[in-house]
């Protein structure tokens, strides 16, 4: 974020998406237009709506219901996927379980990581190494989340492909070396409603603390009607990214600042779920290859000339280390 940004931007990115595997999209005016916006949003706020991105409602909205009828069953039921480090730190953590800044979290969660196979990434791959912990009701949840993974994925990698024309790059610029074998995450994520914190229990009202996303892009499906996240501008104000139906907010990760050598930035943001009712999001991250150093891009470099320069960093290195102090 580089600006006093009062809001977030929405882009139909539905031009992108039609020509994304055409060698010449970027001479195409519908393409253009979208990555003139893209760039603007990425500079200005590095957070931004995408609508007409073609990812079925009726799978956006069949992964928060079955999300929410997860996080309403009994703790010794949610138990069953408990996340531990011997599962890779996949599986189901409690509410205040997850810590950000030294703060415990108002939510629970169930983490899913791309799977590590043993002796994949070698000695840094350890901590991740794992397969994920679904739960068992309905019978389907798997599937439903690795069909959607699948389309989030093919979304975030076209989206890239604009955000690399909008500094500048050819449309690969992600792909190969640098994310052509993405890492991904999702966090199926559940805040409870302001009312039950209220007395014994959860003691403050912060979903999830101020943070950066640690790499390239994040997806995020959240629930209609409740407002609760919240994104910095400059001043230090939180502006509010309410639930648009039909959208996504995307945002940038630590990855992208480093390859855009500042160019965009990483938006600290904020989840506070004020109303009486539970919340769902359900965010897909987007990663570069796990073992990837990622350093500014020449490109950048020489439009950022005599700026900062953002040191290289490995992501997978980002994440273990994000990982092992994200729980108590
Ligand atoms: N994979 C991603 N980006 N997860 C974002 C979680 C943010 C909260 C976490 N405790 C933290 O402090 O980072
Ligand atoms: O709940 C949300 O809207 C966003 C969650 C988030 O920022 C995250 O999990 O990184
Ligand atoms: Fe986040």
């Amino acid at each position: 974020m580089s600006t006093d940004f009062k809001y977030i931007p929405i882009i139909d990115i539905s031009p992108l998406l039609a020509r994304c595997d055409d060698p010449k999209m970027a001479e195409d005016p519908g393409v253009y237009e979208v990555v003139r916006q893209l760039d603007q949003a990425c500079r200005e706020a590095g957070f931004f709506y995408v609508k007409g991105h073609g990812i079925p409602d009726s799978l956006i909205k069949e992964v928060k219901k079955v999300s929410h009828n997860f996080f309403q069953l009994q703790y010794e039921e949610k138990i069953k996927i408990k996340m531990t480090a011997a599962t890779g730190f996949r599986g189901y953590q409690r509410v205040g379980e997850n810590i950000t800044k030294g703060v415990p979290d108002m939510h629970e969660a169930i983490d899913c990581y791309r799977e590590v196979k043993e002796g994949m990434y070698g000695e840094l791959g350890k901590t991740m190494q794992g397969c994920n912990q679904w739960p068992c009701n309905p019978p389907n949840f798997k599937e439903l989340m690795e069909e959607y993974i699948s389309l989030c994925k093919d979304l975030s990698r076209k989206i890239l492909r604009g955000i690399a024309l909008a500094l500048g790059g050819s449309p690969d610029e992600f792909e190969g070396e640098r994310a052509g074998d993405a890492f991904w995450v999702m966090r199926i994520i559940g805040y409870p409603g302001a009312s039950t914190t209220n007395g014994p229990g959860p003691i403050n009202d912060i979903g999830c603390g101020a943070h950066t996303d640690y790499g390239l892009l994040t997806l995020v499906n959240q629930d209609d009607d409740i407002t609760a996240l919240q994104v910095r501008n400059l001043s230090g104000e939180w502006i509010s990214a309410p639930p648009i139906p039909g959208t996504f907010v995307c945002n940038i990760g630590d990855m992208l600042k480093i390859y855009s050598n500042g160019l965009y930035d990483s938006t600290l943001h904020r989840v506070m779920n004020n109303s009486p009712r539970y919340r769902v999001c359900v965010a897909y991250f987007y990663e570069t290859n796990f073992e990837t150093a990622v350093e500014p891009l020449e490109i950048c470099k020489q439009r950022t000339a005599g700026a900062k320069k953002f040191e290289r960093a490995v992501y997978g290195e980002h994440l273990v280390s994000k990982v092992l102090t994200n729980f108590d």
